[in-house]
């Protein structure tokens, strides 16, 4: 990759050793993918954050990084656990003690300590052809596909080093030819809700990191689409998908003709799981909308859970939706914000079987929380919750 005279110093130490580190990254990468030349980025979001998923290695890694600001608007994916009610979730105190200080870390590198994987409901820069250095696969998508900004799924490290540089490697999906679809997906059901998290699931898992262009049948909403690649992400890698006639850039490609066609029958056989024993019932992954909670508040209307229910949010849509929160809460859902049901420790919590209505959540949450996983729709999800068995 060909380095600007400034980057070379860069390279080179002039800026001093956490700029060199980040630039080491970055050139590394521009090398390995062949990238002609570093761009500039209007934003990032960095994963990695949960001292569940990041351990102690992590907080070396961030330590090393440590002493320099970020150049560009930064927020963080989901930590390990709600910044301020940590006790009342039930996290260890020994592992909310490891959290706060990968925050400080993050904190004093001037990032915005919102915790999120929808970032692009909480105000972090990004536009159709912008381009940006996003992290968690779920919102990549989202913004790739979506809104049609231009990010690669970045690692963690990728994306600090990112942000500390303000400038990332063009390969990959910021180049246009590399955001063309492969493959024609054909459903041949109406799809609603979470219908749309198990087409991913199926869909990820066929095509790896294929691009697919979709025809279907009905049209999905912005929270059907959020589930959607959520999905493909988790079993797959799918960090860019068209859907014909809808995203933005579906008419800018030829359509594959290499197809898959998918029956009401497997979408059906996605949900999984029983809902006898269900311990928790956990809502919001990825992180939910405003009108996703709203939903929440009228299904539990004058009803009252008997099970833990957790509802996952960005903090800013708690604190703007404070009747909605009031409402929800007084059911006897708790609202948890900075965290999600994957990266916080709900194994070390205790909770053995979880019901989600999410693809997502489903694929990660017996590997990563070693739980069983029952999987449905959100209305069933709040019958469960509100059952006494
Ligand atoms: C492991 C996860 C997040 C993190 O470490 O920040 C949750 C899954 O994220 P993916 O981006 O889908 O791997
Ligand atoms: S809530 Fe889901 S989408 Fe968001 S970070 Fe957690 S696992 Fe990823």
């Amino acid at each position: 990759m060909q380095l600007t005279k400034s980057e070379e110093k860069t390279l080179d130490g002039e800026k001093g050793e956490v700029c060199q580190k980040a630039m080491e990254i970055l050139a590394t990468l521009g090398d390995i993918y062949n990238a002609d030349k570093l761009i500039e980025i209007q934003s990032v979001q960095v994963a990695g954050v949960s001292y569940k998923t990041i351990g102690d290695a992590g907080i070396e890694f961030l330590n090393d990084m440590k002493g320099e600001k970020v150049r560009v608007p930064t927020q963080l994916n989901p930590a390990g656990m709600d910044l301020e009610h940590w006790e009342k979730q039930g996290v260890p105190k020994k592992f909310a003690k490891k959290q706060k200080q990968i925050l400080e870390i993050f904190k004093e590198m001037n990032i915005n300590i919102k915790c999120t994987c929808t970032p692009y409901l909480t105000g972090l820069p990004h536009g159709y052809g912008q381009h940006l250095a996003w992290s968690e696969s779920s919102a990549v998508s989202y913004v790739n596909s979506v809104i049609g900004a231009r990010t690669n799924r970045e690692g963690g490290p990728s994306a600090l080093a990112a942000a500390l540089i303000g400038k990332t490697p063009n390969y990959g999906y910021h180049l246009k030819e590399n955001r063309k679809p492969d493959i024609t997906i054909k459903v041949e059901k109406e799809l609603q809700n979470s219908d749309y998290g198990a087409l991913g699931r199926i869909i990820g898992r066929e095509v790896g990191n294929q691009v697919p262009y979709y025809i279907l049948k009905s049209k999905p909403n912005k929270d059907e689409l959020k589930g959607l690649g959520a999905a493909m992400a988790a079993t797959g890698a799918v960090a860019l998908y068209h859907i014909e006639n809808q995203t933005p850039e579906n008419s800018q490609f030829k359509k594959p003709k290499n197809t898959i066609n998918v029956t009401k029958k497997q979408i059906e056989n996605e949900y999984q799981g029983s809902k006898e024993n269900i311990d928790l019932v956990a809502l919001g992954c990825p992180h939910l909308s405003p009108n996703q909670l709203k939903t929440i508040e009228k299904l539990l209307k004058n009803r009252q859970t008997k099970k833990e229910t957790w509802i996952f949010l960005p903090r800013e849509i708690k604190n703007k939706m404070q009747n909605t929160v009031q409402n929800i809460t007084e059911s006897g859902a708790k609202i948890i914000t900075d965290t999600c049901m994957v990266v916080s420790p709900l194994e070390e919590i205790g909770f053995k079987k979880i019901m989600v209505d999410s693809g997502k959540a489903a694929t990660y949450i017996p590997s990563m929380c070693n739980a069983e996983v029952t999987y449905s729709n959100l209305k069933e999800c709040i019958e469960v919750a509100c059952n006494e068995n």
